[in-house]
């Protein structure tokens, strides 16, 4: 018999979430019929969708929305052998059980050395939002210029990165100065700290005096009203995220879009990566390639980026790997582990609190 912890949702959260929100909770769960495997989370991802789509789509007590990367570990379903990795969307549970649909096997060309955290990030859900956002909603175009906020995150940080592989202009901006030295070092042609900057308008201006073609807007609200005056002519922007109005209580106001829109003639489309589910294999084999690319040319480029991972650990607590400066921090703080089990085992695991780990060739020897 396997005990599995799930993660509930006690309360719908009100502005940004706190750990009295949550719940751990126990459940046994039952022998595996035929066709059925069970499966132990190894990786679970936190990401900024589940502040929206909780509101939306989940009621209190049920358990936390959220995909894994996760370990076979008993299998009476002869399409999935034990030991084999995939990528569920199965909440936050530390085990489960599974018929197999839905499941994503991690692709038979994962290298044994690259940390399987990246199908969660890179390789997963952000980087084919990157893939997909700037190829099919931006277009993008060699010599072009892109902008990109919330550069530093799973998202943006692959938006950079592939327009500079697409021979673009990347400029970018973050909340703290030791993410604008992260986008540099990823070979951001520009970067800014948006906190900081006397004026964005002058940032924005300075950065690329022509101008935007491309703008993948991570943030919405205030950034967004002021990027879209710097778009060329015939711009186009990917509306991917709206982070900064996810706590909102009360929705913001703001200038209108519809005058840049019109005297610029701009391309403006909302859209959600589950679009490309389709061609999810595609997505994720170039972003493979390229990872492995870098790899090999033992450069610092692409990073493998660990923030969306909440490794269990052996004794099945929650310990973070990686950036912890969204809406979630809170979640992710120390302090949310209170109400849960083996607090202890998570204070005593300061590496556990990278905030990246870079494709430096020694971690692929
Ligand atoms: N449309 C789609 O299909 C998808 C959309 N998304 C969206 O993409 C965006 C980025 O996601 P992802 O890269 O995974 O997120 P990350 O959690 O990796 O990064 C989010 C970053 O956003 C910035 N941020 C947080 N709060 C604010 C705020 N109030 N104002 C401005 N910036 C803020 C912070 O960076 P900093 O310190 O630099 O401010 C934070 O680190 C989100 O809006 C998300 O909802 C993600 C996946 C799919
Ligand atoms: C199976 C997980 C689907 C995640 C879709 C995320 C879409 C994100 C939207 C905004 O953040």
């Amino acid at each position: 018999m396997v005990t599995a912890k799930v993660w509930v949702l006690k309360k719908h959260f009100e502005g940004f979430p706190k750990p009295s929100d949550f719940d751990l909770k126990k459940i046994e769960l039952p022998s595996l019929q035929n066709g059925e495997l069970l499966l132990e989370s190894v990786f679970l991802s936190v990401d900024p969708y589940m502040r929206p789509y909780s509101q939306r789509d989940m009621k209190e007590g049920d358990i936390m929305i959220g995909t894994q990367v996760a370990r076979i570990v008993e299998s009476k379903n002869p399409a999935f052998a034990v030991g084999a990795f995939v990528v569920a969307n199965s909440g936050w549970r530390s085990h489960f059980i599974s018929d197999g649909k839905g499941l994503h096997l991690l692709p038979s060309s994962w290298p044994e050395s690259l940390p399987k955290s990246l199908a969660l990030g890179t390789v997963g859900m952000p980087g084919l939002t990157a893939y997909f956002g700037l190829f099919e909603v931006c277009k993008m175009k060699p010599g072009e210029t892109v902008l990109v906020n919330a550069a530093a995150g799973a998202v943006g940080s692959v938006v950079g990165q592939l327009a500079k592989i697409g021979g673009c202009k990347v400029v970018g901006c973050a909340g703290s100065d030791d993410k604008v030295a992260y986008l540099k070092k990823l070979g951001f042609d520009e970067a800014f700290n948006y906190k900081t900057v006397t004026s964005l308008d002058e940032a924005l201006s300075k950065a690329s005096p022509d101008g935007y073609d491309c703008f993948f807007d991570n943030v919405g609200g205030e950034f967004s009203s002021v990027a879209i005056n710097h778009m060329k002519k015939h711009g186009r922007i990917a509306v991917c995220g709206a982070i900064s109005q996810y706590n909102d209580s009360v929705p913001q106001k703001g200038p209108y879009v519809q005058i840049p829109m019109i005297f610029k003639e701009l391309r403006m489309e909302g859209f959600i990566v589950t679009r490309w589910n389709n061609r999810r294999e595609e997505g994720q084999k170039a972003l493979l390639k390229w990872v492995l690319e870098v790899r090999r040319e033992g450069v610092i480029f692409f990073t493998v980026y660990l923030h969306h991972g909440l490794p269990l650990c052996k004794g099945g607590s929650l310990v973070v790997a990686g950036e912890v400066r969204s809406w979630y921090d809170f979640l992710l703080s120390d302090v949310i582990f209170e109400p849960f089990e083996d607090t202890q085992t998570i204070l005593n695991m300061p590496d556990a609190f990278h905030f990246t780990e870079t494709c430096d060739t020694s971690l692929w020897s």
